[in-house]
């Protein structure tokens, strides 16, 4: 689907797995971590994923929400941490505008933080990632959609 927040960019359960586990191997060689901070809720299942290549089994959350589906908001921080996470890793799904990235890194300015997707204007503000899409691109992610009906290309193009 295209709107104004541009084209949405679907990604399966496989692609997800795959990217995230791509996303385990980098952050393998840069530890070791005390334990992972999941950056609720995109950030979940990533974090379950690197928590079980990474053989981490202590896992905290940072609870933040700043999106109602695709409408920007104020962050809210629902629930945060204590200590300055040296030795620990962030994982979130992903940076957009990077205002997330931004709260999470002053709430823990010595971790490391990572996400499998990047978009330009929060690129910096991560320390590792996969995959970088275009700004205006809307990642779907596999917990958001359910199977249906799609039109065939031409017919949504009014041919
Ligand atoms: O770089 P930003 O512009 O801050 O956007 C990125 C954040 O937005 C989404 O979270 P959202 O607030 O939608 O909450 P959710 O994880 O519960 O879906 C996503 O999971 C990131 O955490
Ligand atoms: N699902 C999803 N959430 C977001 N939050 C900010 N940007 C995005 C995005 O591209 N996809
Ligand atoms: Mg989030």
């Amino acid at each position: 689907m295209v709107d104004e927040k541009g084209m949405d960019f679907p990604v399966s359960w496989d692609e997800l797995h795959r990217t995230a586990r791509a996303l385990a191997y980098r952050l393998d060689s840069l530890g070791p971590f005390k334990g992972i901070v999941a950056i609720t809720r995109g950030g979940l299942v990533p974090a379950a994923i690197v928590a079980r290549e990474l053989e981490l089994r202590l896992v905290d959350t940072v609870c933040i929400s700043t999106y109602d589906h695709k409408d920007m908001g104020e962050a809210n921080i629902l629930k945060g941490i204590d200590g300055d996470g040296e030795g620990w890793l962030i994982i979130d799904d992903l940076v957009d505008t990077g205002k997330t990235a931004k709260i999470v890194r002053e709430m823990l300015p010595k971790a490391h933080f990572a996400t499998v997707f990047a978009k330009p204007a929060g690129r910096p503000l991560v320390d590792t990632f996969v995959t970088e899409v275009s700004q205006d691109t809307w990642i779907l992610f596999p917990w958001d959609v359910e199977l249906a009906y799609a039109q065939p290309i031409r017919a949504r193009k009014g041919k």
